[in-house]
């Protein structure tokens, strides 16, 4: 795993010194660090000369990854009866290793050094050695909730390991009616995948579904002890944890990363075994129970904290809310190209670019439309197919900002192959969210980039409530606007108010915020007749009265 995943699977709290962590921060052997030779590693933290070395590292894109059809094996939960799949680029490699005779292994050594060298690469501001990862999929024969197949959500673990800097150099997959209780996979594909490791010089495996406590270890030490296994949400919160940038989120992502590791916590004692030469039978359990404790106090500590960071946030909220602006909130698949939007729309420099999960924190800006009125938007962190629930329940304090809006937007990159399944997979975590009375508005961004933008915008017209655009170069962004304040519409209340001549402010602030039909001048005032924000409606209650006097 690279570096910064081996480190940062668990980040120590920032609430607690690290000598109170008498747990290590991750199974041991998940924390092998990559040991280059000694001038790289010096290199490694050397300054940004060491970037140039980064360009040229040949990540597989996922395009460039086939995956070619394994049978579809009948097991019994305990791997008897598993599928001798595919395993990609690893026959060559395997037999070339086999033949490697000692006068060539000073040049071999060389060659291996050099090839480190090659494999430092800047993430996130950070130098970071690139890790080779093999990545290994399942695809469940009675799931119907899977909604990629296989290959593609391979494809997007590709992807997301990518993001987390390490270099997928193969992959295979194995079409299971039930997952083996002890290894996920069965013993015969086991087999397939250490050989394919060994070969390929990998140092991570990478699941693409959540893995047992159990079933790390067993395929760790089935492996061969020196690589390290990690499934799916592992990688997702180590890219959360290298993308954090704010206090909440960091919590956030250590919240999630210590309820993760929570039921993982196994086998720590093995340094007792070691320092009394096997005679601690017992001890271990003890060790496991003493660091589960430990642990859970400090998922507690960070709970209490996140809550006071959550009522602060509270507070700025409803300052914000006083001003009766309608929030606007974008949401959608990670990558969809919300960043974009609201950089294009308010001028915002949120950092929008072709990674997944480029954004954690939200952010929010005004929008002021060409006919005077104004919405404020806020960007939210992407989702993505498989996001398990612990994950999405940290961030809750962050999307509470979703649930609060007066309206929803969500962005679709409709030039996707798999759009309709990440439209599937939003919908599955917004329900998750309590947010169903809220309206919604679809978007079917990067209509540039798609081969048939005609027959998308005829399709886009048959429907209620989607609007296309880009938001790379701003088509369709004043139809998008239109269609806001319409919606908004919606979550609107009906007024009808007596503003005397000395309030003029609130005059203006209705034509900005609401939907004027009609005003009147009156000797006592104006007579106004629009839609407003509920929020405001309550505001203008006794000018209300005024009027039906
Ligand atoms: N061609 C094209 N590319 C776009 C468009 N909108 C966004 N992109 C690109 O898509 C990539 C992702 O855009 P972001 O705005 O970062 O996407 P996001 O939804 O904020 O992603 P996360 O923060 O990861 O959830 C970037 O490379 C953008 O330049 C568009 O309308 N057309
Ligand atoms: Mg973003």
């Amino acid at each position: 795993m690279s570096a910064s995943l081996c480190c940062s699977l668990i980040r120590s709290s920032p609430l607690l010194p690290e000598p109170y962590l008498s747990w290590p921060l991750a199974k041991p052997n998940r924390h092998r660090q990559i040991q280059p030779p000694l001038t790289l590693r010096n290199h490694a933290h050397a300054s940004a000369t060491v970037v140039a070395r980064a360009v040229g590292v040949g990540v597989v894109s996922p395009d460039d990854l086939s995956f070619q059809e394994p049978p579809v094996i009948e097991t019994d939960g305990e791997g008897n009866g598993e599928a001798q799949g595919v395993v990609d680029g690893v026959a060559e490699s395997e037999s070339e290793d086999k033949g490697v005779r000692p006068a060539t292994r000073y040049k071999k050594k060389k060659e291996d050094e050099d090839g480190l060298e090659n494999r430092f690469k800047l993430r996130n501001g950070k130098e970071i050695f690139e890790e080779k990862a093999y990545i290994v999929g399942v695809e469940h024969k009675r799931n119907s909730a899977d909604l990629f197949g296989v290959e593609e959500s391979l494809k997007e673990l590709t992807q997301l390991a990518d993001t987390a800097g390490l270099m997928v150099v193969g992959s295979t997959y194995q079409k299971l009616v039930s997952p083996n209780s002890r290894t996920y996979i069965g013993s015969g594909k086991v087999a397939e995948i250490k050989s394919a490791i060994h070969a390929l010089g990998v140092e991570t495996v990478i699941f693409d579904d959540e893995l047992s406590a159990g079933q790390l270890r067993n395929l760790e030490k089935a492996f061969g002890g020196d690589v390290r296994v990690c499934d799916r949400t592992a990688l997702i919160l180590d890219i959360f944890n290298q993308r954090a940038a704010t206090h909440e989120a960091a919590l956030q992502v250590t919240l999630a990363q210590m309820e993760y590791q929570l039921p993982r916590l196994t086998k720590m004692w093995t340094h007792l075994e070691r320092q009394s030469g096997g005679q601690v039978k017992g001890m271990g359990e003890k060790q496991i129970e003493v660091d589960k404790r430990i642990l859970r106090t400090q998922i507690g500590v960070l709970k209490k904290e996140l809550e006071s960071v959550r009522k602060h946030r509270k507070q700025y909220r409803n300052q914000r809310l006083s001003v009766p602006v309608p929030v606007v909130s974008l949401v959608g698949y990670t990558n969809a190209g919300k960043s974009t939007l609201l950089n294009q729309l308010t001028g915002a420099n949120v950092l929008a670019e072709d990674q997944l999960f480029a954004t954690l924190d939200p952010t929010t800006r005004r929008v002021q439309m060409k006919n005077g009125k104004e919405f404020l938007l806020t960007d939210t962190v992407g989702f993505i197919q498989k996001l398990p629930t612990t994950v999405v329940a940290a961030f809750r304090a962050t999307l509470e900002e979703i649930s609060e809006s007066a309206l929803l937007v969500h962005v679709v990159d409709i030039s996707h192959p798999l759009a309709e399944q990440q439209i599937e997979a939003v919908d599955r975590v917004l329900s998750e969210l309590d947010v169903s009375s809220i309206p919604r508005l679809m978007v079917w961004n990067k209509v540039d980039k798609v081969s048939n933008p005609d027959s998308i915008r005829t399709e886009a017209e048959k429907r209620d409530d989607v609007v296309c655009i880009s938001a790379l170069s701003g088509q369709g962004l004043n139809d998008f606007c239109s269609a806001i304040q319409e919606k908004l519409k919606d979550s609107m209340v009906w007024v009808e108010a007596l503003i005397p001549f000395e309030k003029g402010e609130l005059l203006s602030t209705i034509h900005k915020v609401g939907m004027v039909e009609r005003t009147e001048y009156t000797e006592h005032g104006t007579l106004i007749k629009a839609h407003v924000p509920l929020r405001f409606a309550r505001l203008l209650t006794p000018l209300r009265q005024l009027c039906i006097s």
